[in-house]
């Protein structure tokens, strides 16, 4: 199972999970997606694709917050976990995509096996963040078959 885990406030990164979740089942892998992600509901095993938006001065979508401060308080044995970030921001920001850097460096830290490095998508650059999304996911998929 692969748990689509998003953080959003104005919607961008929920669209991105959805799509990657579309591809994923055209290809007959099994998803869900957590827009609400809560830990205790999040089995700590298959893959987790966590999509975040940065929000404030580098800080998470409130959405995301509670999952991110139980994932550091109570960290889930992470042995069968492997994961991926996918990274929504805007480079005029010094914090550019800080929450999901901060998201990868975590899963590392607490014992998950990262699938790819933490990929970012600049909304300047790319404004339908979802195509950006595909073409990643191209690339990892097949980790994931
Ligand atoms: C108030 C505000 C603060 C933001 N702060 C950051 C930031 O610190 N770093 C960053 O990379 N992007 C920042 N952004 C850009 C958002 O991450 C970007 O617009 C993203 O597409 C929003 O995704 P969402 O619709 O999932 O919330 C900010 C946007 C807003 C409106």
């Amino acid at each position: 199972m692969i748990h689509i885990i998003t953080g959003s406030t104005l919607g961008g990164a929920e669209y991105v999970g959805d799509h990657l979740s579309d591809l994923l089942q055209d290809q007959s892998l099994e998803t869900t997606i957590h827009n609400q992600p809560a830990l205790e509901e999040i089995p700590a095993d298959g893959t987790w694709i966590i999509v975040t938006s940065t929000h404030g001065a580098g800080d998470y979508p409130d959405n995301i917050q509670p999952f991110i401060a139980a994932l550091q308080n109570t960290p889930p044995r992470t042995n069968n976990l492997k994961f991926a970030v996918v990274a929504i921001g805007d480079s005029s920001y010094d914090t550019f995509c800080a929450a999901g850097k901060h998201a990868h460096v975590l899963l590392e830290d607490i014992g998950a096996t990262p699938l790819s490095e933490c990929f970012t998508i600049d909304i300047q650059e790319h404004p339908v963040p979802e195509d950006a999304a595909e073409e990643w996911l191209q690339s990892i998929i097949h980790q994931l078959k």
